[in-house]
């Protein structure tokens, strides 16, 4: 086993600052995990980019991080990308900031307790096994449209108990414009100055917004009528209150929108480069069936058999770690600070990447290589907290870390079962740094029905 270096103190406090053409292959933004990977090996934990008004720092020491996300979260908002989503997602957990954040977060967090999590869990694998009845022996297929279509389904049913297949045109064609949108426009560096201009896709966005609100409105009167629990997160949310009284429709229409983007494509992304990284490790792959064949005989996982599914989990830790679907994470100082003898100031953004951290070799030797075994108890605790953090930290933690874990491992345990994947020769795959961090030109796999699952082991 392969041990990590622990690193006890920062190498560097003094911001080193990259040159022309590096900051210009910043502006490209073509690649931009690999840009800020070998800018943070070649500069250290901390760069420094400063040009007009505009101040950038890329931290990568894993002490960095968690003084930024936790111990002075309160020195900081998120950055400019969320002002472009928050003409999505309206004021949801994702873009709302300070008390308002606070108390909605109070609000929505029972909706993911464990118990609860547990029963959206039967969900996840009715339609996994679903999917995996309707695959065809030899088939090519896109892994990545496969794995995005199942996670839509499982969140508009967990959601709101809705079949998003009977709403997908409109959700999923407003979602795609979304995401097009806040590629082309939110994460540009001028994106302020683009928003004002008369621009199609802008217009487009704008339509796509409206028709979506549309349906989760009707979803929301729906279910006010209905005035039953069905068991969904919606029915949770209308029946939370706090002393200030419930939430309106408009505050449900944008934690249901954010719910709804923040939720599907991210675990979407983690299976799909979990498919791809099992195809090029057999053995991995084998060892992977023999836990599940182990763990479940012939019948399907439930929640219970979450915790039993200890090298599944790993596989899926070690998928994120290599292709973090959120790859970066993004804060703009919102006083001057002090982050551990650095001088930060007001106004300045703060640029945090898993895509970085995650592939640090003083945490990870030989980062490169796919060792689900990085992730027993022992290795873990080996490492600095914040060496891995795919879902973020401190008080905006990502709300649907655990309904992410649980999904992720119930559906690979019920399509490994019966399925095996390989990669399409000749094919192009390679990350694209959209907002999450996808295949740009997806992943083409030859699926191979199992006989038996029992005859793996
Ligand atoms: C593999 C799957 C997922 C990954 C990698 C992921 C990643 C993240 C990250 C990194 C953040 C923090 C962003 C920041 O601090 O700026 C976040 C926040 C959030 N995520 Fe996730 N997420 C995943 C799945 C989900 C799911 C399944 C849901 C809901 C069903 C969800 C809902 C949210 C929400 C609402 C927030 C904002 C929380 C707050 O600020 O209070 N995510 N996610």
């Amino acid at each position: 086993m392969v041990q990590a270096q622990v690193l006890e103190t920062p190498t560097r406090r003094q911001p080193a600052s990259p040159n022309l053409i590096e900051i210009l292959a910043l502006l490209s933004r073509r690649n931009l995990p690999m840009t800020f990977l070998r800018l943070a090996r070649k500069y250290g934990d901390v760069v420094h980019v400063k040009g007009g008004p505009l101040e950038i720092f890329l931290l990568s020491h894993p002490e960095d991080i968690r003084e930024v996300l936790v111990v002075q979260h309160a020195n900081f908002h998120k950055g400019q990308g969320v002002q472009m989503t928050s003409r999505m997602l309206g004021q949801g957990l994702l873009t709302s900031e300070g008390d308002f954040h606070k108390r909605q977060r109070k609000l929505i967090q029972p909706a993911f307790h464990r118990q609860r999590i547990a029963a959206y869990a039967t969900t996840m694998v009715e339609e996994a096994s679903r999917l995996a009845q309707s695959w065809q022996d030899g088939a090519v297929v896109d892994m990545a449209e496969e794995m995005m279509r199942l996670t839509l389904v499982i969140a508009g049913k967990t959601l709101f108990n809705v079949d998003v297949e009977r709403e997908a045109s409109t959700v999923s064609q407003a979602m795609a414009v979304a995401m097009e949108a806040f590629i082309k426009i939110g994460l540009s560096p001028w994106a302020e100055q683009l928003e004002r201009l008369p621009l199609p896709i802008r217009r487009r966005f704008y339509r796509a917004r409206d028709e979506m609100d549309r349906v989760i409105y009707r979803i929301i009167e729906e279910h006010r009528r209905s005035g039953r629990d069905q068991g969904d997160l919606l029915s949770w949310l209308l029946l939370a209150h706090d002393e200030e009284g419930a939430m309106s429709d408009e505050q449900l229409r944008d934690e249901m929108t954010t719910l709804l983007l923040a939720g599907h494509e991210t675990t979407a992304n983690a299976l799909a480069w979990t498919w791809y990284l099992l195809a090029q490790h057999p053995e991995v792959a084998k060892r992977l069936r023999q836990e599940v064949v182990q763990v479940l005989g012939d019948r399907l996982p439930t929640a219970d058999d979450f915790s039993r599914l200890s090298y599944t989990e790993q596989v899926l830790a070690e998928a994120m770690r290599l292709f973090p679907p959120a790859w970066s994470i993004d804060r703009t100082a919102i006083r001057d600070c002090d982050i551990r003898g650095l001088t930060i100031p007001s106004g300045a953004r703060i640029i945090m990447s898993q895509y970085v951290v995650h592939h640090d070799p003083r945490f990870y030797p030989e980062p490169d290589r796919f060792l689900p075994e990085r992730w027993t108890p022992e290795a873990r605790a080996a490492r600095p907290k914040f060496a891995y953090f795919p879902f973020g930290g401190g008080p905006r933690l990502c709300i649907g870390e655990p309904f992410a874990w649980m999904e992720g491992v119930l559906v690979l345990a019920t399509l490994v079962r019966s399925w095996e994947a390989e990669l399409v020769p000749g094919q192009r795959i390679e990350p694209e740094a959209a907002v999450t961090l996808r295949p740009r030109y997806g992943i083409r796999m030859r699926l191979h029905q199992l006989q038996r699952a029992a005859a793996l082991v």
